[in-house]
């Protein structure tokens, strides 16, 4: 299947809104891609296709995450994360796509997970600060995002994780690990630096 269908194909599982943000991630995974010397290719397929299910029922979700035995677990989380390990399904299923690397950028761009990939991290970084992104501590992201995509996504996971305590909910510990492991990585390469590379 080439990009362009893969496009419309895209396209149609969502309302405009949600297709103008799509265009947004992949514009920025892009961007990011170039600048942290990641995989520009990869990027664009995966950010074109990392909100496929967003815009599906959640019973069509639900059912799939039970038939499909995706991750049981995430059924008592906010609904919010379950598009993403239901559209890594979803895009094998219906467009064969295979490339693990891709899938996994999909099934972890809203939680992110330990030892993210560089993909990983563009990915999900790109779906907090795309253009039309607007909250509190966006500008800051972006402007981290400038230098380091750690930092960035570590103030990223911060902000959800104050949202999600302010509000009362579950927090899904993959970010909580997500984040842990970034702080370390950070120490890690700093550690370096002092020690003269
Ligand atoms: N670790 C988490 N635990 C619980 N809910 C989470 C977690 N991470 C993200 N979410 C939920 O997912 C939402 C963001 O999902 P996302 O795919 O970025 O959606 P959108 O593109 O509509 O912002 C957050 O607002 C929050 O409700």
């Amino acid at each position: 299947m080439n990009l362009e269908s893969l496009r419309e194909a895209t396209r149609k599982q969502m309302p405009d809104k949600r297709w103008k943000h799509t265009l947004g991630v992949v514009e920025t995974a892009i961007k990011l891609a170039k600048r942290f010397d990641g995989d520009p290719v990869k990027s664009e397929l995966a950010a074109l296709l990392h909100d496929y299910s967003k815009a599906w029922a959640i019973d069509r979700m639900e059912a799939i995450i039970r038939e499909q035995r995706l991750s049981m677990d995430l059924l008592v989380y906010d609904k919010e994360l379950w598009h993403a390990h239901v559209g890594a399904w979803a895009v094998q299923d219906e467009h064969g796509i295979t490339d693990e690397e891709v899938l996994d950028a999909i099934r972890y761009h809203t939680s992110g997970r330990e030892n993210m990939t560089k993909l990983d991290k563009i990915v999900c970084l790109a779906d907090y600060i795309e253009p039309g992104r607007d909250y509190p501590g966006v500008s800051k992201i972006r402007e981290l995002a400038k230098h380091s995509v750690e930092e960035a996504l570590i103030a990223a996971f911060d902000s959800t994780i104050e949202v999600l305590i302010e509000r009362g909910k579950r927090i899904f510990p993959l970010t909580v690990l997500a984040r842990n492991d970034l702080i370390g990585q950070l120490k890690q390469s700093n550690n370096k630096i002092a020690n003269g590379g």
